[in-house]
């Protein structure tokens, strides 16, 4: 990061965040996020961010960097560099911290980050053999090349390569390798069901509020996320099938208590504080005091276990303890997730030898944690959530009182784990 001066993030726009195929299907990940670079860009009344960060996890094939694509079709900064970013859900959040590092006193004052994934309009690839074939087929240069070249074709070469949620050392999806950490860490069906609940009535709250009014703006035919349910309940979350462990009866995450698949994209500001003075005055903002990326052996930790190392390495750097931190934004990938983190947190002996941190961290404040629910509740779009989860972390920090602190944490597949500590001013 800058060592020199503040760094500030403030809060940028969103798309409303629909399930896949849902309202949003129609527009690909360029579409969604051309809305939030625009919408975003207009904030400056004539000016231009000073450079571009963006992200999408699911791989397309007609594009390689994507922010240049969103700010051309956008048409609000030909002139801007734009460069592109990925680190699975962590991605705008590690956008946020790349553009931190980059920020000087002259030329990059100012960066636009943040991300987006579309997980309508995946684009399903061929298998690599069917691929080596093609290839070797367009390169024939004969017709007799060419027939001989079709006579290789063998039938076990033919497939497709489809995007799914999976890790590729395991080839286990997101949600059965969870599944394993909540059953290591003993996180029952109940804690997770209650936990979601929650989340929602969180989530329908913060939008009969109005919390979320100025920090998503409505695509052409969608006005406000459509995941957070109102129709829930314990008993209907109860009733629900495992989602990822079918078989063994003892299945705990169900479509209910798991982030759904979902489509949006989400933009943030990082800036020096020159560059802040660009945004209209009362954006929210908050210091970025320092972050932490951790990676652990998910074959011996749990995919999603990261956060659980990092966020006690950076409270200790910083000299805080959990009670020092007055907001806590924690990605939910799954309610089991963040029930283990916690779980994890609360565990001395997990934090001095996993974490590697021999202070008392001291009681961990679990009334502070995501106060307008989760991705559970909102949705999870995964090169999105950073911006998502930062923006509504600055938000809410905003209405706290001046020094409080936000610690800002995503898992990410890979088992990585990305930490924000963020200050208001
Ligand atoms: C680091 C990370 O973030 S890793 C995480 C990355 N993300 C993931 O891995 C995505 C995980 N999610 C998924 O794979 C999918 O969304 C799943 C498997 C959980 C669910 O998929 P689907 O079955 O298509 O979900 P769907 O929305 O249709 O819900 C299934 C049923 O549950 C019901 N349901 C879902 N949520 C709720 C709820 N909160 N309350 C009551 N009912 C609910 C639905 O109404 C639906 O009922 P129906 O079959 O009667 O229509």
């Amino acid at each position: 990061m800058r060592t020199t001066g503040d760094v500030w993030l403030a809060a940028g726009v969103r798309t409303p965040f629909a399930k896949v195929d849902g309202p949003l299907a129609g527009l690909d990940a360029i579409q969604l996020s051309v809305r939030v670079a625009r919408h975003m860009v207009d904030q400056l009344h004539g000016g231009l961010p000073d450079f571009f960060v963006w992200g999408h996890v699911v791989p397309n094939l007609t594009w390689s960097n994507i922010a240049r694509e969103v700010l051309m079709d956008a048409g609000v900064g030909a002139t801007v560099p734009a460069f592109s970013t990925v680190m699975a859900c962590g991605t705008s959040m590690v956008a946020a911290f790349e553009a931190a590092g980059m920020l000087n006193d002259t030329s990059r004052q100012l960066a636009l980050v943040g991300g987006v994934d579309s997980l309508s309009k995946i684009q399903i690839g061929l298998s690599q053999p069917l691929s080596d074939w093609l290839r070797g087929f367009q390169h024939a240069r004969s017709l007799g090349q060419k027939i001989a070249h079709a006579a290789e074709i063998r039938a076990g070469d033919v497939g497709l390569y489809v995007p799914a949620v999976t890790n590729r050392t395991t080839g286990l999806s997101m949600g059965e390798h969870t599944e394993i950490t909540a059953k290591q860490w003993d996180i029952g069906r109940a804690e997770q069901d209650a936990y979601a609940l929650e989340s929602h009535r969180r989530a329908v709250a913060g939008w009969d509020g109005g919390f979320f009014d100025d920090l998503v703006v409505p695509t052409d035919d969608v006005a406000s996320d459509t995941i957070p349910r109102r129709d829930t309940s314990l008993e209907k979350l109860a009733k629900l099938p495992p989602a990822f462990d079918r078989t063994s009866g003892k299945g705990t995450m169900t479509a209910g208590n798991s982030s759904l698949l979902t489509d949006g994209a989400a933009g943030l500001w990082v800036a020096t504080t020159a560059g802040l003075a660009k945004l209209p005055p009362r954006t929210p903002r908050a210091r970025l005091l320092d972050f932490e990326i951790a990676a652990v052996d998910f074959r011996v930790e749990g995919l999603l276990m990261a956060p659980a190392f990092a966020i006690p390495r950076l409270l200790a750097r910083n000299g805080l303890k959990y009670a020092d931190i007055h907001l806590w934004e924690i990605h939910e990938a799954f309610a089991s997730q963040v029930l283990f983190h916690l779980k994890a947190l609360e565990d001395g002996a997990f934090v001095r030898d996993k974490a590697g941190v021999a202070d008392d961290l001291g009681p961990f404040p679990r009334e502070r944690m995501n106060p307008h629910g989760g991705s559970v509740a909102l949705g999870h779009p995964f090169g999105a959530t950073g911006a998502r989860i930062l923006s509504q972390a600055i938000k809410e920090l905003d209405a706290l009182e001046p020094g409080s602190r936000a610690i800002v944490s995503i898992c990410t597949d890979g088992g990585q784990g990305t930490v924000a500590l963020l200050e208001r001013a």
